[in-house]
Formats: structure tokens, C-alpha cells, sequence
């Protein structure tokens, strides 16, 4: 099979999780509060990466590790989306993560640890990984690691993608992201606090954010580096040139999930254009246009339509 006939992208979501988003007026810690809102969706960072790359029209395969009657429901949810799930079924119950909004539109976020993985677990996702990353063009690995799960294992699952022929896509932080840089990802999105810590200074403005992703991409021989800038936008470092790309003003009613909807739409235009610039593009886009819609990690489509009437703004930096 050439990479041309692999059309599906595949997400890794190592700590699957329900996300729950609570409304409420005030959130006032030691008392009791009523929410006039809830809503569940399938969620960690991988599985809204897969949600916004399906509503996009890309084939998606769903893996990770789910538990328990969570496990089910997340199963459930993804298949519902039209994502063909191909998750590795663990002891336990499947964490639930926390967002509550008040009526400001402040966010406050409680992440439950998860179930526990065992040397067998890691082997099981190991072997799914290896197999649907030989159908797919990309493999888009996110979020935190469970517990029981060596940091350096997204660098066994980079080893593993590569061997199949596929892109690998990492966007997690700290230890993971350290040890998955020394395989090689062609894709990291560390935030400016991330790669702060990875060259030693302090990262800010989009100049900063440029030197930085084309030291980083030099240093692990990582083809595309991507920093998010939150409302400023993302900048991008390919082929040793950064590009800016300016984040459209748009009202925002929930940012959880943006990070992730970014990676589902450079995945998808990645995949059918090849050009990283066309990518930047559309990750800033989509992100923006998640920013605006109540539900975690989804976009409508009337909103998108909307920013992309306008030009992008897009300089070159560095
Ligand atoms: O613990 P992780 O996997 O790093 O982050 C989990 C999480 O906060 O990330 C997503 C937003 O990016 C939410 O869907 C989810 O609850």
C-alpha cells in the first residue's frame, strides 16, 4: 500500500475520558452549587482531535484505552460521530473530566487521575497501534499518560508508526513529550510554556514563539513545530522558515478542546494537501471556530464558514 491509498487518520487517546461541562452562575468553592447546564461528550485530547477531523470528512479510527461503563459510553459516543473505534478494552473505569463554566465564561477544569494500565495493556495497544498506522496516513497521538504507563512509551508508538509508514503526530507535555522528541515525531504542538522549557527562554510573541519552534525542529529533526498562541494564533517552523498565522477575533464561549481541534484540521489538510502553511491555516481556523460553540471540542459549521470568508493573515517570522 502507498501512502497515497491510506486514507484514514488514526488518534491515540491513552487516557480516554467522558468530559463533563457544567454551567453554572458563580462558582463559589465550600459551598453547594446547582448547574443550570451539563453536557457529555467522549473526550481526552485524542478523541477531540478524531471528533473535529470526522466533521471535517476525513476516515477516522478511534484507539486508546477505555474501562468500565465509561469505557462503553465513550465507545458509544465516538461511533455515534462516524469514527470507527478501535479502542483496547482495561480494567478499571474510564476517568471523567470536569469543566465548569460560569456565567463570565471562565473555565475551571477537575481531571480525574483514570485507570491504571498493566505491561499487557501496552503491548495489546502497541500491537492496534502498529496495525491501523499501516492503513492510515497519519497517526495523531495526545493527552496525558495513565497511570502505570512509562513516559517513554509515545516514543515506542513513534517507533512503531514510522516502522508502518505513517506520520507521527504527538501533542502531550513534560516527561512524554521529551522522551517521544527523541524518536522523531513529524508533528509536536507544545504550548509556550512547553517549549519554554525545551529551549531555555522565555516565548511570548510570535517572533519568540518562531525562534524557538525552528530551534526545537533543528535540534530533534522534527519536520513540522507548531506553538499555539491562544488568541494571538499559532506559528509554525517547517523546512528551517516559520510562518505566523493570526487568530481571527471571534466571541468565545468554551477554549477546551481548541489545542485538539487545531491537530484534527493541520491532520486533515496535511493529509490532503501536504503543505504545512495550507495546515496552519486551517488549525488556527477550526480552533477559532471551536472557541465559539458551547460543546467541547466541536465547531458549527455555519461559524466556520464564516471565518473563512475572510483572508487568512499569515506573515513569515524569524
Ligand atoms: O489529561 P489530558 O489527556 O492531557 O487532558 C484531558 C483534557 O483536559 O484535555 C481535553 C482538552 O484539551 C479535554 O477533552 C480533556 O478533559
Amino acid at each position: 500500500m502507498n501512502a497515497g491509498e491510506r486514507g484514514a487518520i488514526t488518534t491515540v487517546t491513552l487516557n480516554a475520558a467522558i468530559d463533563r461541562r457544567l454551567e453554572v452562575s458563580v462558582l463559589t468553592p465550600r459551598t453547594v452549587m446547582r448547574a443550570r447546564r451539563a453536557e457529555s461528550t467522549a473526550g481526552g485530547k485524542g478523541l477531540n482531535v478524531a471528533r473535529v477531523a470526522r466533521r471535517l470528512g476525513c476516515d477516522v479510527i478511534a484507539t486508546g484505552f477505555i474501562a468500565g461503563h465509561a469505557g462503553s459510553f465513550i465507545a458509544e459516543n465516538v461511533e455515534q460521530e462516524g469514527i470507527a473505534p478501535a479502542f483496547v478494552r482495561i480494567s478499571g473505569e474510564s476517568r471523567s473530566c470536569i469543566n465548569i463554566i460560569d456565567a463570565s465564561g471562565h473555565s475551571t477544569e477537575i481531571l480525574e487521575p483514570g485507570p491504571t494500565v498493566d505491561s499487557g495493556d501496552l503491548e495489546t495497544l502497541l500491537a492496534v497501534v502498529r496495525d491501523q498506522a499501516s492503513r492510515s496516513s497519519i497517526v495523531a497521538m495526545s493527552g496525558s499518560p495513565p497511570r502505570g504507563c512509562p513516559e517513554g512509551f509515545y516514543a515506542d508508538l513513534i517507533r512503531e508508526i514510522h516502522a508502518a509508514g505513517a506520520l507521527a503526530f504527538l501533542d502531550s507535555s513534560s516527561a512524554c513529550l521529551s522522551h517521544g522528541l527523541q524518536a522523531r515525531p513529524d508533528f509536536v504542538k507544545p504550548n509556550t510554556d512547553e517549549i519554554r522549557d525545551l529551549v531555555g527562554e522565555e516565548v511570548s510573541c510570535p517572533s519568540s514563539a518562531a525562534r524557538a519552534a525552528i530551534e526545537v525542529a533543528k535540534k530533534h529533526q522534527v519536520r513540522m513545530v507548531v506553538v499555539s498562541l491562544g488568541p494571538q494564533g499559532a506559528v509554525g517552523a517547517f523546512g528551517g522558515r516559520a510562518w505566523w498565522v493570526e487568530a481571527p477575533d471571534v466571541p468565545v464561549a468554551n477554549t477546551v478542546g481548541c489545542g485538539d481541534a487545531f491537530v484534527g484540521a493541520f491532520a486533515v489538510e496535511h493529509q490532503s494537501s501536504g503543505d504545512p502553511v495550507a495546515a496552519l491555516v486551517a488549525g488556527v481556523r477550526v480552533s477559532s471556530a471551536v472557541a465559539m460553540s458551547d460543546t467541547t471540542g466541536s465547531f458549527r459549521q455555519e461559524d466556520l464558514d464564516l471565518i473563512r470568508q475572510a483572508s487568512p493573515a499569515i506573515h513569515e517570522v524569524g
